[in-house]
């Protein structure tokens, strides 16, 4: 039974694809899959696993893609913000109908819709069991959620980031375009960024790296497969130093 296995991890982050959210529609949210990660979600924390979640926007929007096309910039990251709470708020409501207790923490305030973003108010709502979603991404145009991601993992003192994406590892290339492109069961976070392996924007890997945060990425489309990685199981890259099983760790 997997309850009774233990899990390699105790806290950490799992950063989810905005772009997976749409599943096969062009655009937008389709609440089947939302159903479905937040029951992965559930899977994690009947582990024992205290679980922070950033979602991204892509599904939404991408400030890039204004710039790209001659608009304003910081407008487009602002949109793309607005949309990461969007996800967030679905995500929370899945959650919530299945069951377990989660909360949205918002990176920019919106008081009407959920509570904002602090260190302090997160870290408590996870010492009680709660699966806090971050929202907003870090609050600021030209990041990412990946360097929100890394930022909340760092922050929040996890043991590792989950990134959650289209792929089920790091590759020597990226896989969609590359045929032959070769998958890495563990790499460093230095290599990653010297041979500009394009899985992660290099400012989260450089955040992960510098905070000694491993980077387990692994396909968010996997049924079942964040449970599976954090029993040890599943197919995924290590980024850097995975942490020893629970039972080995020391305490600070
Ligand atoms: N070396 C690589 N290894 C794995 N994926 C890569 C690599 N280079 C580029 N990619 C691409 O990076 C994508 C993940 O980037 P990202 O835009 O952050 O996606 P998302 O935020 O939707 O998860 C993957 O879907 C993959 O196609
Ligand atoms: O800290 C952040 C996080 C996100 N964004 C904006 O929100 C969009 C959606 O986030 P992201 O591209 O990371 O989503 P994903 O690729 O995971 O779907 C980005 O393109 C940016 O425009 C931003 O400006 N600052």
């Amino acid at each position: 039974m997997s309850g009774l296995t233990s899990p390699k991890y105790r806290r950490v982050i799992l950063k989810a694809s905005g772009e997976a959210l749409m599943g096969s529609q062009g655009f937008g949210i389709d609440v089947s899959v939302v159903d479905r990660i937040a029951a992965d979600i559930a899977e994690a924390r009947e582990l024992g696993v205290e679980v922070g979640v950033v979602i991204g926007g892509g599904n939404i929007f991408r400030g890039v893609a204004v710039a790209s096309k001659g608009g304003d910039r910081v407008t487009g990251d602002h949109m793309g913000m607005l949309g990461t709470v969007i996800n967030s708020l679905a995500l929370r409501t899945s959650l919530v109908k299945i069951g377990v207790d989660a909360v949205v923490l918002s990176a920019i305030a919106m008081p009407e819709l959920c509570e904002s973003f602090s260190q302090r108010q997160a870290t408590a709502y996870m010492n009680e069991g709660k699966v806090v979603i971050f929202a907003g991404g870090t609050g600021n145009p030209f990041f990412t959620t990946d360097s929100a991601a890394a930022l909340r993992a760092a922050e929040i003192g996890a043991d590792a980031l989950f990134k959650g994406t289209q792929v089920d590892g790091v590759y020597s290339a990226d896989p969609r375009k590359v045929k032959d492109a070769v998958r890495y069961d563990r790499i460093t976070h230095d290599q990653v960024m010297r041979d500009n392996l394009g899985v992660m924007d290099a400012a989260a890997i450089a955040l992960a790296r510098e905070n000694n945060i491993p980077i387990i990425v692994f396909s968010i489309h996997e049924k079942g497969g964040f449970g599976a990685i954090l029993r040890g199981e599943g197919l995924c890259t290590v980024v850097g130093d995975a942490p020893a099983p629970i039972g080995e760790r020391k305490e600070a």
